[in-house]
């Protein structure tokens, strides 16, 4: 009786929606605290004796940098890919969300902590510590993070296998767009409800991580539950799962298509996430938005593919034409830019119209390019594979923002309005611009190989899940 129960929890619908929302719960944990910091850039660099922390732009970018500082430096996305294979979707997401909870209350002591004004030189430049403790904090919070998304994906093919996979993958990227939504949109009220507060918003965020936690940890007895269910089960016909091995890694990158999806996700996601890291300020400074109102155009953007990404989702599922709709995804990203970069289209609905688009545009291209990559990695290296795609996008994550705020600093500064710049937007634009123009280029690459390796890229998901549930079947006969 007890065996049939827990049976049914592994089969169980309801039981593989809980498991989806809880682990994605988390994940709108933490894309909440990754993005909440964009629109206090003005605070930020609102002078200290104005309640800020005087920070310049390039400052603000070297803070936002600090995402992939550990990622990209100490591989640390990779490590986290290996310790996933190797350990499982239980200890790597527990691990991940403990990592992302220091990394964020270290990130709070720096900037409420009066270190009175003391400074120190890295590498030929000074950091206040303030801007160093936050960095610091916000870079360990983003190796949790990451490793925390490539998590997540695993346990999403370990529930929705041969189910509703893509589907269930675009609703968790869509949990994550609330977390940035609830981030952008709700951040600056937070901040002026607490008397232009910097740290209470971040402190707020530290709670909500821990009620993401408690979320995974719920998690974590569930599929306790089902893997010792399965265990018990087991008729020994099963296949065990390949443990990993270092090869798998050269494997993957002697791929053609791995190195065209891995270069299309840095480019595409360079002219987004930088972008939205900006955008409140673009609002304040291009369309003459009212700072506190700043998020709520750009806040727009993650609230559409909340609907669009599961909706693309569905369709790339049933109709196919992923390569195509990652191309349609890269036109669109150069237009939407390049409006944006021209400086005379400034009234505010030219930006509401723009986001919109770019919420389309975003929608479009995770959806098609994530229920991908199993199409050209084999099944068991997803993980790896995974790992090293997010560790190539997490170059363009660390050093976009980065070279934004230099470009913004060096180039665009037009004046000065109560001790802070005021800035001319149109290069930064142009250089986002350029990045879709690139990945228009990468996608159109992606769909010739396709073409002749024959990855099926432009056929439907379910089809092709159908074809695997139908030969692991005929194996599964034929070891009987
Ligand atoms: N199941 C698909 C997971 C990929 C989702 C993807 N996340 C990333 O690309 C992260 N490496 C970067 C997250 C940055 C957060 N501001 C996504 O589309 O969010």
């Amino acid at each position: 009786m007890t065996e049939q129960i827990q049976r049914k929890l592994s089969e169980s619908k309801t039981a593989r929606w809980a498991v989806l929302a809880l682990v994605a719960f988390t994940m709108l944990c933490g894309y909440f605290i990754t993005d909440m910091m964009a629109p206090l850039q003005d605070l930020l660099q609102t002078p200290v004796d104005g309640g800020g922390l005087g920070w310049t732009a390039n400052e603000y970018g070297k803070f936002t940098s600090a995402y992939g500082w550990f990622n990209v430096f100490f591989l640390m996305l990779i490590f986290g890919g290996m310790i996933l294979d190797k350990m499982g979707v239980r200890f790597t997401g527990v691990m991940a969300t403990s990592i992302m909870l220091v990394g964020v209350f270290i990130k709070w002591f720096g900037v409420s902590h009066d270190f009175g004004g003391e400074t120190v030189s890295i590498f030929g430049t000074e950091w206040g510590y303030p801007l160093l403790v936050a960095s610091l904090g916000y870079a360990l919070f983003g190796v949790g993070v990451e490793i925390a998304g490539i998590t997540v994906s695993k346990i999403i093919v370990k529930w929705f296998k041969g189910k509703e996979m893509a589907l269930a993958m675009g609703l968790e990227m869509a949990c994550a767009r609330i977390g940035t939504g609830l981030a952008i949109g709700i951040t600056p009220l937070l901040s002026r409800a607490f008397g232009n507060s910097i740290s209470m918003p971040i402190f707020i965020g530290l709670i909500l991580l821990c009620i993401g936690l408690i979320s995974f940890i719920v998690f974590v007895v569930m599929d306790k539950r089902r893997d010792v269910e399965d265990a018990a089960a087991a008729t020994g016909e099963e296949e065990a799962e390949e443990p990993f091995r270092f090869g798998d890694i050269l494997d993957i990158i002697t791929l053609k298509g791995f190195w065209y999806m891995a270069l299309l996700c840095v480019l595409f996601y360079s002219a987004v996430f930088p972008f939205l890291k900006y955008a409140p300020n673009l609002m304040i400074n291009k369309f003459g938005i009212d700072p506190e109102w700043s998020g709520v155009i750009p806040a727009l953007l993650p609230f559409g593919n909340i609907l669009l990404t599961p909706f693309f989702g569905n369709l790339y599922d049933r109709k196919g034409k992923g390569a195509t709709i990652m191309i349609i995804g890269s036109v669109m990203l150069i237009f939407i830019h390049c409006m944006f970069s021209i400086p005379m289209l400034n009234n505010w609905i030219v930006a509401l119209c723009l986001i919109i688009l770019l919420g389309i545009a975003f929608s479009l291209v995770p959806s098609a390019m994530w229920p991908s990559v199993p199409k050209i990695i084999p099944e068991n290296k997803l993980g790896t594979a995974y790992a090293l795609i997010f560790w190539v996008q997490n170059w363009g994550l660390m050093g976009v923002p980065y070279m934004i705020g230099i470009v913004l600093d060096k180039y665009c500064i037009t004046g000065m309005v109560d001790g802070k710049p005021t800035y001319n937007y149109m290069i930064p634009m142009m250089i986002f611009t350029c990045f879709g123009i690139l990945a228009l280029f990468i996608s159109l690459l992606l769909k010739r190989e396709d073409r002749i390796k024959g990855y099926g890229l432009e056929l439907p998901n379910i089809q092709k899940d159908a074809d695997i549930v139908l030969a692991e079947e005929m194996i599964g006969e034929g070891q009987r």
